[in-house]
């Protein structure tokens, strides 16, 4: 079985002191969590180094939004695998559709950056997704199988997670129903070689959803962004039945 990864992706939200508040109240939430599942926090950048040292290890793992595939040199803006793992990251969401929509992102692009960051010993959330027009024009198959296809040139099934996102559903409160998700899911993982590949459910997840969604038989986990904001929501998220 997949190892089951809950992940909040905070995108541009929480200061330092926001982040550090959160983790205070989210942590008295966790101690029932049972620990058949990893729980990861997708902070900015500024805030996972001191993140990082409140932890001091211990169950959460963090996660960054972005890295590059070169070690160092002129990428104002961007960040190296290397600066992320001595931090004492762990994760990485790389082609996010906010970043394959405003940023450039390309399948090539995530695929350097996967690479890069498997080198190093982050483990990436490949994020995929069709978006509203796609779905319907009947698309959704093929823009899947070809995000999926050239995000993973050459790499290693081993260390990876892999977030099934509807565009539409992102931020929409239009959650794809769960049955839908299984099935674009079941489909990326006949792309695969490595069965154990945990595949995660993003967009619109809330409390009253999470359960049906992980009741799922080819769901393994989920990539939470406006819940993942307030800890009693995401701890709710986070302890789903
Ligand atoms: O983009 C997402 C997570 O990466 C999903 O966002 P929402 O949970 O806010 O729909």
């Amino acid at each position: 079985m997949p190892k089951v990864v809950i992940a909040g992706n905070w995108k541009m939200h929480k200061t330092q002191r926001e982040a550090l508040e959160f983790l205070q109240d989210f942590k008295s939430h966790l101690e029932e969590t049972p620990d058949d599942r990893e729980v990861v926090l997708c902070a900015p950048f500024t805030a996972l180094a001191v993140l990082s040292k409140t932890l001091h290890g211990g169950r959460i793992r963090l996660g960054a939004q972005n890295v590059h595939w070169e070690k160092s040199g002129a990428y104002t803006g961007e960040i190296s695998a290397d600066m992320l793992t001595e931090i004492g990251v762990h994760y990485v969401v790389i082609g996010h559709s906010e970043r394959r929509q405003y940023f450039g992102e390309t399948d090539e692009t995530v695929n350097l950056r996967v690479i890069s960051a498997q080198k190093q010993g982050l483990i990436p959330i490949i994020c995929v997704g069709e978006s509203k027009a796609q779905r319907d024009a009947g698309e959704t198959e093929k823009v899947i199988i070809k995000q999926i296809q050239g995000g993973l040139v050459n790499v290693d099934q081993k260390n990876l997670v892999i977030a099934y996102e509807p565009i539409w559903a992102i931020g929409t409160g239009e959650t794809c129903e769960s049955e839908e998700a299984n099935r674009v899911i079941g489909l990326i993982r006949q792309q695969l070689d490595n069965p154990e590949v945990t595949i995660q459910y993003g967009g619109s997840v809330k409390p009253d959803n999470i359960d049906e969604i992980m009741a799922q038989s080819q769901i393994n986990g989920a990539l939470v962004g406006g819940a993942s904001l307030d800890p009693a929501v995401f701890a709710r998220i986070v302890n789903y039945r």
